[in-house]
């Protein structure tokens, strides 16, 4: 067979059928090309470029979002998959988009029989956020007023859904957030992160005390910090890139299966 070798999908009427299986494994590795990993400024263009050239507003891609990290979560940790009596979730939501992210969540997986509570200490003033708020408050999730100890949060949630902050944070944690992620370091909990772990850099990813949590979330593509992610699930969710955008920034989407608005890494 060695002298059969050559690139490409064998057509040669003499090669054996175990080298033709060879050749056409091999041509479609080369073809699978690798997920692009963003740059903070790059997800920031294909953000605004969403809204302007392609006609989305922002609640439109933050409920898709939103559904996308709900049914990411029931897939790693099903209803019947949870250690507690109750099926508890606490949802910490930060003051931009990725906070959004958090309440479009928790309202869905309210919808899917889970128990969200929700930390939301930092509320923009915008309809599109008092909105959301009020959903959740309609849903019956309830609000927390301050952050729990860390010992309360492991005694009385399954999971902790990290929607702090995405591809928009930079620079030293400001307070309350700060504090938050103090006691979230120290919960043995599973933190399932939306977008980016907060606190990282979107970049260079997180430092030797960052969250390291069990699960991301990449929405529309992965962001370079995603590459020091050692958490047991990564899904890329946000199906909703146009194929034009696709193509200027070479984001090389894997196939999403079927109807599916999530997928796994
Ligand atoms: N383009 C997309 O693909 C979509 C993005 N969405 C979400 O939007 C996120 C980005 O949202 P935004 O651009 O609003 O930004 P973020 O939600 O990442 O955070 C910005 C907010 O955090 C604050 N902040 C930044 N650095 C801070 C620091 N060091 N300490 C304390 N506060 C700090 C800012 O003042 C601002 O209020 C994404 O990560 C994703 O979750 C989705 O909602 C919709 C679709
Ligand atoms: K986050």
């Amino acid at each position: 067979a060695a002298s059969l070798a050559h690139t490409g999908t064998c057509t040669l009427s003499t090669a054996t059928s175990t080298h033709k299986q060879d050749c056409f494994r091999r041509t479609a590795s080369t073809m699978a090309q690798t997920i692009k990993y963003l740059g903070q400024e790059e997800a920031q263009h294909i953000d605004e470029e969403l809204f302007s050239e392609y006609g989305f507003s922002v609640d439109q891609l933050m409920e898709l979002a939103g559904l996308s990290c709900a049914t990411a979560v029931t897939r790693a940790y099903p209803l019947t998959s949870l250690v507690k009596a109750k099926p508890t979730l606490l949802v910490i939501c930060g003051p931009g988009n990725n906070g959004g992210d958090g309440l479009v969540c928790a309202r869905h997986l309210k919808l899917f029989g889970y128990e969200p509570t929700i930390l939301y200490p930092k509320r923009p003033n915008k309809p599109l956020f008092q909105g959301l708020t009020t959903q959740c408050q309609k849903m019956e999730i309830p609000f927390l007023t301050e952050m729990p100890e860390a010992g309360v949060i492991d005694e009385a949630y399954n999971l902790v859904i990290d929607a702090i902050f995405g591809f928009s944070f930079k620079g030293a944690v400001r307070e309350p957030f700060g504090s938050i992620l103090d006691v979230l370091n120290k919960t043995t909990v599973p933190i399932a992160s939306i977008d980016i772990p907060s606190g990282w850099d979107v970049e260079q990813g997180g430092g030797t005390d960052a969250l390291q949590p069990d699960m991301l979330i990449s929405l529309t593509a992965p962001k370079k910090s995603a590459s020091s992610f050692r958490g047991r699930y990564h899904f890329l969710g946000g199906r909703f890139v146009p194929p034009g955008l696709e193509r200027k920034y070479q984001l090389n989407l894997p196939q999403y299966p079927g109807t599916d608005c999530v997928l796994q890494l």
